[in-house]
């Protein structure tokens, strides 16, 4: 790859194996879901997710994605339960979308793909910062939520309000006061694998975790997403959209579910 890597087809993720060959490896992510091969396992907890509003404090276009970064130098925004052990801390959260309704979701379900996905990214406080943790096989612990299109969903608008701040690789600005608990859906069902990151260095170090209810997202709340640019103000304007991983080989690995 010439450039940094990206989405498009020089740059995007049939190409990232050349500099990271990682992306072939035993434990990749995304991957489809299929509920029928996943095993209910009694012994899986729910998650216990608990975050401070206090903890967040901006709001980024890192030129991939748009991400909500969190103070995480003490135990206030954790993950605990679930399918760990020990406690995470939330680093940030951020979104993968496509350019039409019909794809933008990093997993799937069953080949379904949604217009959208959320990923809250928590590192294992065994280590001494994300960075140590994220070269580690129990390292990081990502909760996914699907996006579905309908109603206009009120707990999105603060963060689309951000976005018009935001709209340049690079940008970013305030965002404090934030409780992502509002992202969350009803129900906390989950299935649980081990898997990476999705965008590079496509570390082999997350315990995934993809509720099984989706959050919903509005037609025009979805155009926000897609009037953000992969690009810096200087350059050719490039529409952020088509941000997401296909899904990878399963390998090896079982899914486990959360509910019967
Ligand atoms: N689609 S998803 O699977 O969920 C995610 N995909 N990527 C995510 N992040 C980006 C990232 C970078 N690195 C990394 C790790 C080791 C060396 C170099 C890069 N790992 N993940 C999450 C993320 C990371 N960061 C920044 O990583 C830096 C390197 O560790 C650290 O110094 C900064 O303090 C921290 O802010 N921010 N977000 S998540
Ligand atoms: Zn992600």
């Amino acid at each position: 790859m010439s450039n940094g890597w990206g989405y498009a087809d020089h740059n995007g993720p049939e190409k990232w194996c050349e500099n990271f060959p990682i992306a072939n490896g035993p434990r990749q992510s995304p991957i489809d879901i299929q509920p029928s091969g996943a095993s209910y396992d009694e012994s899986l907890k729910p998650l216990k997710l608990q975050y401070d509003p206090s903890t967040s404090l901006d709001i980024l276009n890192n030129g991939h994605s748009f991400q909500v970064t969190f103070a995480d130098d003490d135990d206030s925004s954790t993950l605990t339960e679930g399918p760990i052990s020990g406690k995470y801390r939330l680093k940030q959260f951020h979104f993968h979308w496509g350019a039409s309704d019909d794809k933008g979701s990093e997993h799937t379900v069953d080949g379904k793909c949604y217009p959208a996905e959320l990923h809250l990214v928590h590192w294992n406080t065994e280590y001494p910062s994300f960075g140590e943790a994220a070269s580690k096989p129990d390292g990081l612990a990502v909760v996914g939520v699907f996006l579905e299109i309908g109603a206009d969903n009120p707990n999105l608008q603060k963060l689309l309000d951000a976005m018009d701040a935001i709209k340049c690789k690079g940008t970013q600005t305030s965002f404090t006061n934030f409780d992502p608990t509002v992202l969350l859906p009803e129900s906390l069902d989950y299935w649980t694998y081990l898997g990476s990151l999705t965008t590079p260095p496509l570390l082999e170090s997350v315990s995934w975790i993809v509720c099984k209810q989706s959050i919903s997202v509005s037609l025009e709340q979805m155009k926000k997403f897609r009037s953000l640019l992969f690009t810096a103000e200087d350059e050719e304007a490039c529409c952020m959209v088509n941000n997401y991983r296909p899904p990878q080989p399963l390998k090896d690995r079982e899914v486990r579910a959360s509910f019967k």
